[in-house]
């Protein structure tokens, strides 16, 4: 809990983050006007904002998106947080992520959860989220599946060098 006694959670009724502080039982739809910009992104549950209020909107043309990252034995980095040498097959990986993706049916807030236990990428602390980007900066098929969704949209399975792959776009 940060000191203001502030965190976000994710109502499940209307399936949106909302703001609780647990000092004084307090929640709200709103961010409390105390807040400043750098708290708000700081507090516990920020990975459920969506892009825009999480940290105040990217560039123009820019996107924000989390992804779910399985790598596998091809990966130009077969190694991650979770597993110091990932021999799985390139099939095996699409099986374990066509799981995920079942598991998620379209819910924000499952894809966070799941992404933050079982994505090979960093990312996976902040949810799956990587921030804001802009063209030329991930490799080219997420950038493309990206751009190419909606805000809230999900992708179906991805393939880069660094493994297969599901994107939410969140902003
Ligand atoms: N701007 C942000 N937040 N970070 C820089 C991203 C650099 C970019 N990365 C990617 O394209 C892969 C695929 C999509 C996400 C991503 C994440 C990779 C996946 O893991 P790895 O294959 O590296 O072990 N981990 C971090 O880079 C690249 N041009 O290589």
């Amino acid at each position: 809990m940060a000191e203001t006694g502030w965190e976000i959670r994710m109502s499940n009724s209307r399936g949106v983050p909302y703001f609780y502080n647990a000092k004084n039982n307090q929640s709200s739809w709103e961010r409390p006007a105390e807040l400043t910009d750098d708290q708000v992104k700081s507090l516990p549950g920020a990975k459920y904002l969506s892009g825009a209020a999480a940290a105040g909107g990217g560039a123009p043309g820019q996107v924000r998106a989390s992804h779910l990252l399985v790598k596998h034995s091809g990966s130009r980095r077969p190694s991650s947080w979770r597993e110091q040498n990932i021999t799985r097959s390139k099939e095996q990986a699409i099986e374990i992520l066509r799981g995920y993706q079942r598991e998620i049916n379209g819910s924000p807030e499952t894809f966070a959860e799941l992404a933050g236990k079982y994505s090979d990428c960093n990312s996976a602390r902040n949810g799956g989220d990587l921030g804001w980007f802009g063209r030329g900066q991930m490799q080219k098929p997420f950038e493309d599946a990206t751009f190419a969704l909606p805000v809230g949209g999900m992708s179906d399975v991805v393939e880069t060098d660094s493994g297969v792959h599901l994107i939410l776009r969140t902003g």
